[in-house]
């Protein structure tokens, strides 16, 4: 493929986008019409969408075209796997310059439809606009599969805290390639693009999890969403965390604690939830903490102390990336 997007124009695009996307059992009636047809088995829809803006999320410098597309699908099926739920569909709204080269949103697009064949998803339509900034916009739809969902508001005291997937792995690769370094790669292909446990949520829901989440904004930024919304605290043990000895080297190498990305880097879309003590907890799970009384002390604390340190992401606050600022 040749040539810009203005040069495609508006229909051109979206026949390309189109015709690289395959087919998935839920997507009844995809890209084409005035609208999809989705089906939903359990006849509750989950829904949940989230937006990807250049220089914000992303950099084209430091991802390509098709890591943008895995990472948004990612972010997005987390979150449906972080309710519990089985992804069944994704739609993309898409604004590209007009002089961006084409290969670009059609390798978004690949990427997209990758991401979504690893969740079990399918791309069931979308919209694109001419604009400055590239922004990738993505919904994606789930099925509950006549489960409960999993909130974040029912942790109760005297649960266990289970983490499953990478934690710190994004933030430790966004340190490496905001100081202008490609390696090591497993670290830059971790902040490139995530690898969501998808399964684990489903399963997680099966085994009773009382409060569920995935990791976005950072663990303690995470569970604190969950410990304000269930009126609990929660006690993460810092020895229970998992830093791999490269984690640390780059730590050592670039003047940070690796602790303070395990605990505050977003974007490894790890999930994180809460079980009843008694609950066998399934292989991957590991056991990071406990729910704990509310108190005097933070709502999430690190053995039992409050964590100084920044805590995670807020894109309003004033330390906008505390992952990228020396980790301070
Ligand atoms: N512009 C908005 N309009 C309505 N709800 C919003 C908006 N932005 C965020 N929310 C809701 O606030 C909650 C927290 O959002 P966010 O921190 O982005 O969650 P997540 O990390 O799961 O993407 C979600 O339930 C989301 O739907
Ligand atoms: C160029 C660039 N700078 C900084 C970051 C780091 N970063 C951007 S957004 C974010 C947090 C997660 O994004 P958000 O939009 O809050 O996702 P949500 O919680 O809604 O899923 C992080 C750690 C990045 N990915 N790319
Ligand atoms: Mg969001």
């Amino acid at each position: 493929m040749r040539g810009t997007v203005g040069e495609l124009g508006e229909f051109g695009l979206i026949r390309e986008l189109t015709s690289r996307i395959t087919t998935a059992p839920a997507v009844r009636l995809g890209p084409g019409d005035d609208a999809a047809v989705v089906a939903a088995p359990d006849r509750r829809v989950v829904a949940t969408t989230d937006i990807l803006l250049e220089g914000r999320h992303f950099r084209r410098d430091w991802s390509t075209a098709y890591d943008v597309g895995r990472k948004g699908a990612a972010q997005n099926l987390a979150d449906i796997a972080a309710m519990g739920a089985v992804p069944t569909a994704v739609l993309l709204g898409l604004v590209v310059p007009a002089d961006l080269a084409a290969t670009w949103p059609i390798e978004l697009m690949d990427g997209i439809r990758d991401e979504c064949g690893v969740a079990g998803a399918g791309v069931a339509g979308g919209d694109v606009v001419r604009g400055d900034l590239i922004t990738v916009s993505i919904t994606a739809l789930g099925d509950l599969r006549n489960r409960e969902p999993v909130t974040r508001s029912g942790a109760r005291p005297g649960d266990v805290v289970a983490v499953t997937g990478w934690l710190g792995w994004s933030a430790a690769g966004n340190a490496v390639l905001s100081r202008g370094f490609r390696s090591p790669r497993a670290f830059v292909e971790a902040h490139r693009r995530p690898e969501p446990p998808y399964p684990a949520g489903p399963l997680a829901a099966e085994l009773g999890a009382t409060a569920m989440t995935d990791v976005s904004d950072g663990l303690l930024a995470d569970l604190g969403h969950i410990a304000q919304a269930s009126k609990v605290r929660i006690n993460i043990r810092s020895g229970d965390l998992d830093v791999p000895a490269q984690m640390s080297d780059i730590g050592s190498a670039v003047g940070v604690d690796p602790l303070q990305w395990v605990l505050t880097g977003g974007e490894d879309h790890a999930l994180v939830a809460t079980f009843p003590s008694e609950t066998k907890l399934p292989a991957r799970w590991r056991r990071i903490g406990e729910v704990r009384h509310p108190s005097a002390l933070p709502r999430v604390t690190v053995d039992d102390a409050p964590w100084d340190a920044a805590g995670g992401w807020d894109h309003f606050g004033d330390a906008e990336s505390p992952v990228t600022v020396d980790g301070a």
